[in-house]
């Protein structure tokens, strides 16, 4: 179906906003009259602005406050009208909305709404307009959208139609069932808008929290089928009132808003992009430094071994068992500090995982990064981590390690580390939900509840994206995360069977761990029975420890170097969590070490 957005989703000046639409892809935009009054190009050179773009103007709104009042009043409201339906012929836009009056004015007469609207309707018609309908979940008399249906059915106006926008109707709790009642071409504008489940005033709910579909708690991909099996013909348009939204760039957020729509389409059953092909596990993660000392010491006392080279490029290949570290100094650009630059993932099918990430318009990485190179299916995340699609041990396929050079190593016991567990990244402050809607649309990966986290700064918010068995577990996290440049923090968690043992060869080895403050093994103990000496250990050597009702999980962290910290994990039992109960101690203790206190 033909896409739209709202200008208010968007922000900056009105132009910005439109070429953002025009390059994510919008066939068109609803033009927000705020964002006309503040324009300085007259209705003429915005409406030759939109078709340059390639763009429609499918809806021009709101008009407020219309129906239902006193004869005198309409009068005045007419008039206005009037003044706003000269203004669309200008802009070229033939449909407007009318929101549900939420004027004290306004009476409780179905009857003078329905004859004051087709009123409205007849003088609409005589400049070729058509008036949509909207019902407010906060609506003086109307709110509900089978309320405004009957209003409208009653004024029976060829000009007069409904507007259906999913917010108002999911968040009042309203059955989306009765949509499938009301004739397709009577549905004459369709808004659609998510937003996370929270108990607070709705009029706040929509101004402030609205997002993208597939980024809150609604199901409106259902909403969406109940509308397409009425008949509706016309735009999915955006409509989504957002704080951050306001403050993002217009352009990714355009982008992010297209994915949506696309995603959406996809579960209705309307667009059919190629299917994900789900990652089954971590190939490597790559750290790219300034200064290869740090971290290779840190990797060394990991019981990391420098394993192969790559054959043309500064970037090394640290391994222990399955786990994978390139340590990359080549040109970095901007990250002078230690920085997770990319993830490889093992996939199936690299080259299809590549085109369902182009389908879903993430932007594809050259294949190549050097001639000499392997080729490699890539793509980048929002906040700008590489991802690698990988073939490691799928001989019919080029593989990344035929890109490096066996080193001599002299063979050591190592820390018992066996894979990768997880990777944490702290996203940008604005791209949290378009993290997540990414990473589960694009990767195939299922999004886990957001979990909020005190740190003595501030609070991280934390969701994890995973593969139904745990073997590719990415943590999204946006917050005030402690690192020495004050950048995003990232974490790389290796798991291990046996932490106690992992965490002695550790120390012996000279590796430097978090230290963590003697209260939270008081409290441990009282909420937990250990056997005799084990809470003794955990205090001794600073292991963490949570259990949930699969299983227990210890961990512990490393000093920070850069942007980046380790953890050693030990899930037994099929434990499912990231210790988030321990992750305030964690951070305070990560402060306090980062400013010596
Ligand atoms: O919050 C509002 O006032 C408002 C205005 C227009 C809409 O289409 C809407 O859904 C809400
Ligand atoms: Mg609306």
């Amino acid at each position: 179906m033909r896409t739209s957005i709202a200008t208010v989703s968007l922000s900056g000046p009105l132009t910005e906003k439109l070429t953002a639409a025009a390059r994510a892809g919008f066939d068109g935009v609803e033009i927000f009259e705020n964002d006309l009054l503040a324009s300085p190009l007259t209705p003429e050179e915005i409406r030759a602005r939109t078709a340059d773009l390639g763009l429609t103007i499918d809806l021009y709104q709101p008009m407020r406050d219309i129906e239902a009042v006193p004869e005198d009043e309409f009068a005045r409201n007419l008039r206005r009208a009037e003044h706003k339906f000269r203004l669309m012929r200008r802009l070229g836009a033939d449909t407007v909305l009318v929101c549900s009056s939420v004027s004290p004015l306004a009476v409780d007469d179905d009857a003078l709404a329905a004859a004051q609207l087709r009123r409205l309707a007849e003088l609409a018609e005589e400049y070729g307009i058509r008036v949509a309908y909207e019902a407010l979940a906060w609506g003086r008399h109307v709110n509900t959208y089978d309320h405004a249906w009957r209003i409208v059915e009653a004024a029976d106006h060829p000009a007069l139609g409904t507007c259906l926008d999913s917010f108002h109707i999911l968040a009042r709790g309203s059955d989306p069932k009765g949509i499938e009642e009301i004739p397709g071409e009577k549905i004459f504008f369709l808004q659609l808008a998510d937003a996370p489940l929270m108990a607070m005033d709705v009029l706040q709910w929509s101004r402030h929290y609205r997002c993208f579909p597939g980024q809150g708690g609604f199901d409106v991909a259902g909403f969406l089928g109940h509308v397409v099996r009425a008949g509706y013909q016309g735009p999915l348009s955006l409509e989504v009132f957002n704080d951050v939204f306001r403050q993002a760039d217009a352009r990714p957020t355009a982008v992010d808003a297209q994915r949506s729509l696309i995603v959406l389409q996809e579960a209705t059953g309307l667009v059919a992009p190629p299917d994900p092909v789900v990652p089954t596990g971590v190939a490597f993660a790559e750290l790219v430094t300034p200064d290869a000392e740090p971290a290779s010491a840190l990797l060394g006392a990991l019981g990391f071994a420098r394993t192969a080279r790559h054959r043309s490029k500064p970037v090394e290949l640290w391994q222990q068992g399955d786990a994978r570290v390139l340590l990359n100094t080549g040109p970095v650009g901007s990250r002078d500090v230690l920085s997770l630059a990319a993830i490889g993932l093992e996939s199936p099918d690299p080259a299809a995982a590549a085109r369902r990430a182009e389908a879903l318009l993430a932007p594809v990485l050259p294949r190549r990064r050097a001639p000499e190179d392997a080729p490699l299916d890539a793509v980048a995340a929002p906040d700008g981590t590489q991802l690698f699609f990988c073939a490691t041990d799928q001989p019919e396929l080029p593989s990344w390690t035929g890109d490096f050079t066996p080193v001599e190593y002299a063979p050591a016991p190592g820390t018992g580390i066996r894979r990768i567990d997880h990777l944490a990244l702290t996203q940008p402050w604005h791209q949290f939900d378009e993290a997540a809607l990414f990473h589960r649309s694009v990767l195939g990966l299922q999004a886990q509840e957001s979990v909020d986290v005190a740190d003595p700064y501030g609070l991280l918010r934390s969701r994890a994206v995973t593969t139904p068995d745990g073997g590719v577990r990415i943590a999204l996290g946006v917050g005030p995360a402690p690192t020495d440049e004050g950048g995003r923090a990232q974490h790389i968690a290796f798991a291990v069977d046996d932490l106690v043992t992992a965490v002695r060869r550790v120390r012996e080895a000279g590796g430097r761990l978090l230290p963590v403050p003697v209260n939270y093994y008081d409290d441990l103990a009282a909420r937990y029975e250990f056997a005799p000496g084990e809470l003794e250990t955990y205090r001794e050597l600073g292991i963490l420890y949570d259990r949930d009702e699969h299983g227990e999980f210890r961990h512990c962290y490393t000093e920070t170097v850069g942007r980046v910290f380790f953890e050693l994990v030990q899930r037994d039992g099929g434990y499912r969590g990231y210790g988030a109960q321990n992750a305030p101690v964690r951070l305070a203790a990560q402060h306090a070490l980062r400013l010596g206190r």
